[in-house]
């Protein structure tokens, strides 16, 4: 049993919980807009119009579109770039989309002539199919650009449709410009840019990486940039405003409360120790309250954590559940958003992946675990229900300690305390404390406990007020609520990072190296060593330089690099800006503790050719004696369709007439 004597005492008291669970329970149902106007009245393309009507099934435009449209639409609207702040789940998206494809109608060179930023992946998806389902009485095109495709896959997607709108993520976006020939070539005709979610593209972490994307674009005094979000903070203002041109305009459409009116916005506090069963008592009463409209978004602060509680709910108490988020495979995200949005009940435990943008139907209630990192993550992940004019529930599930210095941040907002406190722990949370006892856990359970573990490490240290002991306790008693007879063990390393190595109550490992076995699932921290047999030689630090830029700091260490090369080292005849870093063929550069293989030097730019330049240099730099890369056998690849490629021996050399 998980749970020590005192909090079965609390557990088992099962103070009325009837009267919270009255309000928390109450149904959804279709609230009307203040003014909708039909999108008759709007001087929009037949095709468009039928799209609106018979595709996507909406006759009338939201309060919001109702106010961005005539704006977007109005013939002088080009001459300006739009900054909107709109509530979540207002109908933001088909407000920049219906005026990006009235563009494309009016004028259609030759290209991309929206290009729209998405914050993730599943955004981007989500985007897409709202064009497509808009377009589809158009012949426009509309193509995404997400990590986890192949970029091979994605020319091939480019080539065979020519769309008019591309969909993509930031980092996909620039991996394109960097490495996908021509492909800066597509945006001549760039008409509009779409930045959405735009506080989370510009937040500092994915600054850099928006501007080196926005570098690639060409430069266009016609070109309209539209940035939105739910959430523009004004330090965050000043950043979108330094995008746009100096005419731009801010529609502002938040007027009162930043969350929608709609949400019914609870909160509850527990101790670390029955946040658990507190969670399964919240579910387990939707669940029977709504057994066939319950929907159910779950944010947990961490991946890991998420992971964890979805395999210890489903395998330890039967639940079935969703799950999306940062630990997931790409595949098993894109199937988790698409079963999720189709389900008409359900649970889904996710984590940061979900909580902007993403459009699930029907979402009777929002479950945050802990507090969230800020207040817009608040805003963002309440925004998840009540979605176009419905009605929802959002409950906020707050350590003890967590609600001093969060609840001051969303004072503002109308979210009271829940009414049955301690009643969301019921006669039930006993059974759950004893069916996620870790004696019964299944296999594979205890190392899924120990990356939980190690991620809410992280997540606490990061909080602030947290010093390092409270940390460790209040990571180590949610452990112990979710079944573990004592807290995992933890790397030596990791302590270290986060300033924890003084604390008596870790449990350290020595090696990072070591692997981890779990002894039996009945004492998952008791962990056996296993060090590998052999380790990788000691290094000081490894660069890493994806596409055609060096990396800044090689002045320093005193590497020559050549500014003058501009020609583009894929064999065509263009000419860019860049630098090489210069290396003998041994991929040495002039200081002998630093090689350089790739893109990155004046050789051929080829993957073929970076990866048999890297296995050289590893025979160099290992011992195996001097290596040079085999320029001989380098595959080609001609880019034509049907797509071929060769490798080997040529025919002449061959001298048998084979190719
Ligand atoms: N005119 C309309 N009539 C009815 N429903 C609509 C209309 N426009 C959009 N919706 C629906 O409203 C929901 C929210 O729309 P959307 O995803 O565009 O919101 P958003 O403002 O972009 O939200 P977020 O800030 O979370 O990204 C979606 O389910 C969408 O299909």
């Amino acid at each position: 049993m998980g749970l020590p004597l005192w909090a079965r005492g609390f557990l088992s008291r099962g103070v009325g919980r009837a009267r919270g669970a009255q309000r928390l329970s109450r149904g959804f149902g279709l609230r009307r807009f203040a003014f909708r106007p039909p999108f008759e009245s709007f001087d929009l393309h037949p095709h468009t119009l039928r799209g609106l009507r018979e595709a996507l099934k909406f006759p009338e435009a939201t309060e919001v579109q109702g106010k961005v449209l005539p704006e977007l639409l109005a013939p002088e609207a080009r001459g300006s770039d739009f900054v909107i702040h709109a509530r979540a789940g207002t109908g933001k998206t088909l407000a920049f989309l219906i005026p990006a494809v009235e563009h494309i109608c009016r004028q259609t060179p030759p290209g991309i002539g929206v290009l729209i930023v998405a914050s993730t992946r599943e955004l981007a998806l989500q985007i897409t199919k709202e064009a497509e389902t808009l377009c589809a009485y158009h012949a426009i095109q509309i193509v995404p650009l997400i990590g986890g495709v192949r970029r091979e896959k994605d020319e091939t997607l480019i080539r065979r449709r020519r769309p008019q709108i591309l969909v993509g993520t930031v980092a996909k976006l620039t991996q394109h410009f960097e490495a996908t020939l021509r492909f800066e070539t597509l945006f001549e005709g760039l008409s509009t840019l779409v930045l959405d979610e735009c506080d989370t593209l510009l937040a500092s972490n994915n600054l850099e990486l928006l501007q080196t994307l926005l570098s690639f674009l060409p430069k266009s005094a016609s070109r309209q940039t539209l940035l939105l979000s739910a959430t523009i903070p004004e330090e965050v203002h000043h950043l979108c405003a330094s995008l746009c041109r100096p005419s731009y305009r801010r529609l502002d459409l938040v007027t009162g409360v930043p969350t929608q009116e709609a949400v019914e916005q609870l909160f509850a506090c527990t101790p670390p120790l029955l946040l658990a069963t507190t969670l399964r008592n919240i579910l387990d009463e939707e669940i029977r309250k709504e057994p066939i409209t319950h929907k159910v978004i779950v944010f947990f602060p961490t991946a890991r954590l998420a992971a964890f509680a979805a395999k210890l709910f489903r395998e330890q108490l039967n639940m079935r559940l969703h799950e999306l988020h940062g630990r997931c495979s790409e595949s098993a995200r894109i199937l988790a958003q698409q079963e999720f949005f189709e389900a008409s009940c359900g649970v889904l435990f996710t984590s940061m992946a979900s909580e902007r943008g993403l459009d699930y139907p029907n979402v009777t209630l929002v479950l945050q675990v802990m507090a969230p990192i800020s207040r817009q993550q608040y805003i963002h992940r309440v925004g998840r229900t009540a979605r176009g004019g419905k009605e929802g529930r959002a409950f906020l599930l707050l350590l003890d300690r967590e609600e001093e210095p969060f609840m001051p941040e969303i004072a503002d907002l109308p979210v009271s305390r829940a009414p049955m406190g301690p009643a969301l722990l019921n006669d039930e949370g006993l059974h759950t404390a004893d069916a996620l006892s870790s004696a019964r856990w299944a296999k594979g359970l205890p190392l899924f406990a120990a990356a939980a573990f190690a991620s809410l490490l992280k997540h606490l240290s990061s909080q602030p007020g947290m010093h390092p002991e409270l940390v460790v306790d209040t990571a180590s008693e949610l452990m112990l609520g979710f079944g573990l007879s004592e807290p995992p063990v933890v790397s030596r390393e990791l302590a270290l990072e986060l300033g924890l190595e003084k604390c008596e109550n870790l449990n350290l490992v020595e090696q990072r190296d070591e692997k981890w076995r779990p002894v039996s699932p009945a004492s998952p921290s008791a962990v056996e060593k296993r060090p590998r047999e052999t380790r990788p030689p000691a290094r000081r630090k490894t660069l890493f330089a994806p596409g055609w830029r060096v990396p800044g700091g090689l002045e320093e260490a005193g590497v020559k690099t050549d500014p003058k090369s501009g020609k583009a080292g894929d064999g065509s005849s263009e000419t860019r800006s860049r630098f090489h870093i210069l290396v003998d063929e041994y991929s040495r550069t002039n200081v002998e503790s630093i090689f350089a293989i790739g893109d990155v030097t004046e050789r051929i730019a080829l993957t073929p050719v970076a990866l048999m330049e890297g296995m050289a240099m590893a025979k160099t730099m290992f011992g195996e004696g001097e290596a040079q890369p085999d320029y001989e056998n380098v595959p080609s690849a001609v880019f034509s369709q049907p797509p071929c490629g060769s490798c080997g021996l040529t025919e002449d050399a061959d001298g048998t007439g084979r190719n």
